[in-house]
């Protein structure tokens, strides 16, 4: 197909507008890229509902693992911890708002992780995306938000380097980006990190959504 005859693909994400009337909250659109989809949001969570997911947290957190090995990893130098579904009311407010910003059932959730970086520490550039190779890709990821729950001093940002973009922290926003595209190319754009944290600390809490429910 010739480029400008290019159809877009069909996207998960389905809020037209600048905002997203969830149950309890109206969450802003400020910004979108196109394709692969990335918006940007504000208002996602409160102050108080950012300190109180640090609070939870703060206890909990252990180096970051990854993979299926769950190996400590250089990839990802933060700490983190993930919450039960369910948790608390807390986390049942929060990941049922996040469920109707990604427009998929909070079943298919991983669940909410909070990640928490000091200076030096970073995500280097990765696919949220299980390769075909991991067993875990038989009922692959599709889907991200990463909620800012403090403001970072210097550095940080979430960055996607295939597309020259990125996002600076700030408390009670957030990225959503998806990578359920027939087109493998745009899959392959939504490689993003977290860039180290230079002074201050950075907290976010993500959900990843799954094609398929976990439970
Ligand atoms: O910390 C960030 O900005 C990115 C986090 C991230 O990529 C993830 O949790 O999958
Ligand atoms: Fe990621």
């Amino acid at each position: 197909m010739a480029p400008d005859t290019k159809v877009k693909e069909q996207t998960i994400f389905n809020h037209k507008g600048n905002q997203i009337k969830t149950e309890d909250r109206d969450v802003n659109i400020l910004a979108r890229f196109e394709e692969p989809l990335i918006v940007i949001l504000d208002n996602v969570l409160s102050d108080e509902e950012c300190n109180e997911l640090i609070k939870m947290s703060k206890d909990k957190m252990e180096r970051s693992k990854i993979g299926v090995i769950r190996e400590v990893n250089q990839i990802r130098t933060s700490d983190g911890m993930f919450f039960q579904e369910n948790e608390n009311d807390t986390i049942i407010k929060i990941e049922k708002r996040i469920s109707s910003i990604m427009n998929i059932p909070v079943e298919h959730g991983d669940g909410i992780q909070i990640l928490k970086y000091t200076p030096g520490q970073e995500y280097k550039a990765h696919f949220d995306f299980f390769s075909s190779t991991n067993r875990a890709s038989i009922n692959n990821r599709i889907s991200t938000i990463v909620i800012y729950l403090n403001d970072v001093e210097h550095g940080g940002e979430t960055f996607f380097p295939k597309l020259n973009f990125s996002v600076s922290p700030k408390k009670g926003m957030a990225v959503y980006f998806e990578y359920f595209y027939n087109d493998k190319e745009l899959k392959e754009q939504t490689l993003h990190g977290g860039a180290p944290v230079i002074a201050g600390e950075k907290w976010v809490a993500t959900q990843w959504m799954r094609r398929q429910r976990l439970r």
